[in-house]
């Protein structure tokens, strides 16, 4: 069944914290970040994971990435790694992970998506993640979890999925989270949430100043700030997607992705003041 994403579909399940909430009970949001001269991509995501709620977000890094990143973030924490083994051991509690933003198309992202499959996070999965995945795709889909998500934009999706396109968007990304049992975001104008269930949204709220730079990156982020709350997957993807168009459409002409997690508390506002 399709049906279109729409706020009434999630509104109420959206997490929001009271009086008892702590920022670790609130959500830890993980993101690992590329290489030296490839770290904004991690830090749009960081930054848009805070503004969606998550109490604590990291980045985690490559030794030589950390004086690149650590001037300029506040809030977003950071812990260096060397290799996959010690990602596994600097992420244990957190509660959701992103992973592939410029991560780097190299054997070390396919060891860090290993152990992070391992970790009990909520995976995130954008980007490099899938690329580096083209012609080994059933090894990713042998570690997913049902509660996982991928976030391919059409390019990345054929490259894991390869012709799948040909039935068209809707039944291409249904295909997929069946086959990868996992959910499916395909990204584009009017975006695909997918369920491993059988259940898929379209988004009609899709604003075309999204087409820049990073704007995928501030997605990967705003889904895993929701996860980290331990939202429902599908229903994390699928306030994600419409939450980012939704920041778009407010801010309009000359949109840089900078601007979505700045504009992301009026979208909140508003869905908390509707929410019964
Ligand atoms: N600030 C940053 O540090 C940013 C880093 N980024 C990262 O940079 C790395 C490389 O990005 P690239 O743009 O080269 O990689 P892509 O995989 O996005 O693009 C490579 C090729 O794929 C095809 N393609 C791209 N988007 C498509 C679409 N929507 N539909 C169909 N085909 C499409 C095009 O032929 C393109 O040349 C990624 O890891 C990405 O996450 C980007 O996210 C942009 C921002
Ligand atoms: N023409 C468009 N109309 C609506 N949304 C778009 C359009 N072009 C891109 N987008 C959205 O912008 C984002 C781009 O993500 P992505 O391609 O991963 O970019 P990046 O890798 O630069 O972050 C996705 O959320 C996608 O749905």
């Amino acid at each position: 069944m399709i049906e279109t994403n729409d706020p009434a579909l999630w509104r109420n399940f959206l997490p929001w914290p009271d009086a008892q909430t702590h920022k670790h009970t609130r959500g830890r949001l993980g993101v690992v970040s590329g290489r030296a001269n490839q770290t904004g991509a991690a830090r749009l995501a960081a930054r848009a994971g805070l503004r969606a709620g998550a109490g604590l977000v990291r980045i985690f890094c490559p030794p030589d990435a950390a004086s690149v990143i650590a001037p300029s973030i506040q809030a977003v924490m950071l812990t260096p790694f060397a290799s996959a083994e010690s990602l596994a051991r600097e992420v244990e509690g957190m509660d959701a992970m992103i992973i592939g933003p410029a991560a780097g198309l190299d054997d070390a992202t396919i060891g860090n998506i290993h152990v992070l499959a391992q970790s009990g996070a909520a995976l995130v999965i954008d980007a490099d993640g899938l690329t580096i995945f083209k012609g080994r795709a059933a090894e990713l889909f042998a570690i997913l979890d049902r509660d996982d998500i991928l976030t391919p934009h059409e390019g990345e999706f054929e490259r894991l999925f390869p012709g799948y396109l040909a039935k068209g968007r809707v039944e291409a990304a249904q295909d997929a989270a069946r086959r990868a049992q996992a959910v499916v975001v395909l990204k584009g104008a009017q975006t695909v949430i997918a369920s491993p269930d059988g259940r898929a949204r379209i988004n009609i709220n899709d604003s075309p100043w999204l087409a820049t730079a990073g704007s995928g990156d501030v997605l990967a982020g705003v889904i895993g700030g929701l996860l980290a709350q331990r939202m429902d997957s599908f229903d994390a993807a699928c306030a994600a997607v419409w939450m980012h168009a939704d920041a778009a459409n407010r801010f309009g002409p000359g949109l840089i992705a900078e601007d979505l997690s700045e504009i992301l508390p009026a979208v909140l506002r508003d869905l908390w003041s509707a929410a019964e």
